[in-house]
């Protein structure tokens, strides 16, 4: 009797992992009924109870399960299969394989993963889902699976190749990121000339004790960041906006597989605050604006920000989709999607650059070399295209994504299709985990510098240069050669992601003004509340497989602006 009632407090008091069990249960019965095995050549990834414990594990604890994946995964067994619930899904790593999977081709579709995630994180209305997924035809001019030659596809219900259209012709192109880059800049620098004024005696900021993620990052560089990409009307009329993008981060992994709203309704409610926020954002803004004025072609205009967004808005109002779809793009392709992925690689550059005191100096003897002061004013400002040329900048900043992005780009089989020597079933998914990939010793791992540490330098060679001296000196370069496929943070393919420039330029920009511009001395590591931590910080498996991974720790300094 008293072990009954224990088990009947268990289950009470585990309402989540019972009701996955029981749910999970279900589907193996039906999967057994209406998905009867077929012989298969690929190996199975091993489990204990059928399609439960994958299943269950991938739910629950996705650090393990990539944890066992890189044990599974090797040049030998570069590919397995296993079920997430009624899903076969078939999990691959190694250049070649990975390459397969980013080429153009109507038989491999991106789609399926971004309408979950328009579908139970941007909140996409019914109807406009409806139009998104019944949208099969590509993100090329020519609608995959055109019949005859010529075919455009006008008159066809088109998203996916519209959209991306218009984000590559306002995000991809070289003037637009720049011009976006410098946005970021200047909105960056005004925050913290507000938050670190200089005093006049002394030409510099008080020194002011703070901790570098959750006091600096999350507050002042998504309002830049925010404010770039989305305008800075939507910051003063909804500004709790940097609070609401965070509070619904903490849990934006579980929503795209679809979480029941009862198993944890907290998420949802956050990810609700944010959404109607920009509706109502949408709402205030639309008629006021001159849609056809001068304002209306600049590369930025503070009520709807970049270009990029302004045009993805205008298409979907032409196009007849709801102001819920409105909303839901404003939040998160272009103010959660972006913060929520640049802002820990920034976190984690600094934490690297700023636990090191060599390191420190030598990045900001780097960034001094992109510092120009004006002939006239005397006033200093950075060379952006000098930055991002620089060897050490640019590795840091990879190795910072290598070891902090996780994430499992998805394809949806649409056809059978041959990867690497196996024959891979229609209607299943395939995903590429970046974390076996990034952490491969064999292809990272270098003498003292296994592939699990950060090293600055990883990505960074010298190679002879003859001088003008004509005396041959040794010159750093940066350098992917031959590994340029086993990175791949971004995606790869027509779905690449194409915020990758501007983020680039983001994330260099942002610690390099913090280490050129200020003094900082470390006090310690923290926790996110600050109070002190024994250690410092690792990574936050509770993103694993889903996004960029922000640190689990903090760490606090000392710091005074400069100049
Ligand atoms: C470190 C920062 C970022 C990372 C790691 C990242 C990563 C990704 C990944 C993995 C994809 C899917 C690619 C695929 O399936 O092949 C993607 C798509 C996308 N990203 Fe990013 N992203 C970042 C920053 C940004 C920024 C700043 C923006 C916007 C300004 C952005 C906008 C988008 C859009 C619109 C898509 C969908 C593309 C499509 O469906 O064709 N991303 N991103």
């Amino acid at each position: 009797m008293a072990s009954q009632t224990a088990v009947t407090q268990w289950v009470l008091d585990h309402p989540l992992p019972v009701a996955l069990v029981g749910a999970l249960l279900t589907v193996r019965l039906l999967t057994s009924v209406f998905y009867p095995a077929k012989k298969s050549t690929i190996p199975h990834l091993p489990e204990t109870i059928p399609i439960l414990s994958n299943t269950y594990q991938y739910m629950t604890d996705m650090t393990t399960f990539l944890a066992r994946c890189r044990t599974h995964l090797t040049a030998q067994t570069p590919i397995f299969q296993f079920r997430l619930g009624p899903e076969k899904i078939y999990m691959l790593t190694t250049a070649r394989n990975i390459q397969a999977l980013f080429r153009t081709s109507p038989a491999i579709s991106p789609d399926k993963f971004l309408c979950l995630v328009y579908e139970h994180v941007a909140g996409f209305p019914e109807k406009d889902m409806n139009r998104i997924k019944a949208d099969k035809t590509g993100r090329m001019r020519t609608p995959a699976g055109a019949t005859k030659e010529g075919d455009d596809g006008s008159g066809l219900d088109r998203y996916f190749y519209p959209m991306h259209v218009i984000v590559h012709e306002h995000l991809v192109q070289a003037h637009k990121t720049d011009a976006l880059a410098l946005r970021f800049q200047s909105l960056f620098e005004d925050r913290l000339a507000k938050r670190f004024p200089l005093t006049t005696d002394t030409g510099e900021s008080e020194w002011i004790t703070a901790l570098v993620y959750n006091d600096l990052l999350l507050s002042d560089t998504t309002s830049a960041a925010t404010g770039t990409l989305a305008g800075t009307r939507i910051l003063q009329t909804e500004p709790d906006l940097p609070n609401l993008l965070w509070e619904m981060d903490e849990g934006a992994a579980k929503l795209v597989w679809g979480l029941p709203k009862w198993m944890n309704r907290s998420i949802w409610r956050k990810r609700d605050a944010l959404l109607a926020a920009c509706r109502r954002h949408v709402e205030r803004e639309w008629e006021g604006f001159d849609w056809e004025g001068e304002e209306s072609k600049k590369d930025w205009e503070e009520v709807w920000g970049a270009s990029v967004t302004r045009e993805s808005l205008r298409w979907l109002k032409r196009e007849g989709w709801e102001v819920g779809s409105l909303a839901g793009t404003l939040a998160v392709m272009y103010i959660f999607g972006s913060n929520a992925n640049t802002t820990p690689v920034v976190g984690w550059c600094l934490i690297e650059i700023l636990r090191s005191p060599t390191l420190f100096q030598t990045v900001r003897s780097e960034v001094a070399k992109a510092i120009v002061t004006d002939p006239v004013t005397s006033t200093r400002h950075i060379d952006i295209q000098k930055l991002l040329a620089s060897p050490l900048l640019q590795s840091i900043y990879v190795e910072a994504m290598r070891l902090h992005v996780s994430m499992n780009i998805t394809r949806e089989v649409m056809e059978p299709i041959q990867v690497g020597g196996h024959e891979l079933e229609k209607g299943s998914l395939i995903q590429a985990p970046t974390e076996v990939s990034h952490l491969d010793e064999g292809i990272w791992g270098a003498e003292g510098h296994p592939a699990g540490e950060f090293w600055a330098e990883r990505h960074v060679k010298y190679v002879e240069r003859v001088g003008e001296d004509g005396r041959t000196e040794k010159v750093p370069q940066f350098s992917m050669t031959g590994r340029a496929s086993d990175w791949y943070p971004y995606g790869g393919g027509p779905s690449m992601c194409p915020g990758r420039f501007f983020a680039k330029q983001e994330i260099i920009l942002t610690f390099s003004i913090l280490v050129s511009r200020f003094d900082i001395e470390f006090v310690g590591w923290t926790h996110k509340d600050g109070s002190p931590s024994d250690r410092g910080p690792q990574n936050d498996v509770r993103w694993s497989g889903a996004a960029s991974v922000p640190p689990d720790r903090d760490m606090k300094v000392r710091w005074k602006r400069v100049w």
